[in-house]
């Protein structure tokens, strides 16, 4: 069975206007990952109401979808082998504050007030989400 696999990767509004899109991406290609599409925009509700659908409901649910309808986020479609689990891993923990040293959240992210939120990066958690969350950025 082959594990090539595709994953949807979001770089949030921090990281682009940090200006860490090409150190991210580089971070992801030196992993060995090949980009196959990758766009830039500022995404509207309706998009981004699909995919967040899970935490509909969430404390964090309407501080998030305002986040990330702030600014420009840069989107690509990943393929590799077990690709997914991969960039997950090299995501590193959801909270920059804890995730570990050597992964982008780890090593880039910063300490401060809403630093979950402002995390970074998303990357998909499973074949089913990866294809899912394609289908919303890439049609
Ligand atoms: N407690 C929280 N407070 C604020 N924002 C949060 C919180 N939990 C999650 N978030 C935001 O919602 C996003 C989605 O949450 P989820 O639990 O799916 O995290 P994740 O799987 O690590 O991240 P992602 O799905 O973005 O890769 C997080 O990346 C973060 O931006």
């Amino acid at each position: 069975m082959s594990t090539t696999e595709r994953t949807l990767i979001l770089i949030k509004p921090d990281g682009v206007e940090r200006n860490l899109t090409g150190e991210i991406l580089s971070r992801i290609e030196r992993k060995g990952y090949t980009i196959v599409e990758l766009a830039m925009t500022t995404p509207d509700r309706e998009v981004l109401a699909a995919h967040y659908e899970e935490h509909q409901g969430k404390p964090f649910y309407e501080p998030l979808l305002e986040f990330m309808s702030s600014g420009p986020v840069v989107a690509a479609i990943v393929k590799g082998d077990r690709v997914i689990e991969g960039i997950r891993s090299l995501a590193g923990t959801t909270d920059p504050t804890v995730a570990a040293p050597g992964t982008i959240r780890g090593d880039l992210g910063r300490d401060w007030p809403g630093t979950v939120q402002k995390n970074l990066i998303h990357a998909s958690d499973s074949t089913l989400s990866a294809d899912r969350e394609i289908e919303i950025w890439f049609g």
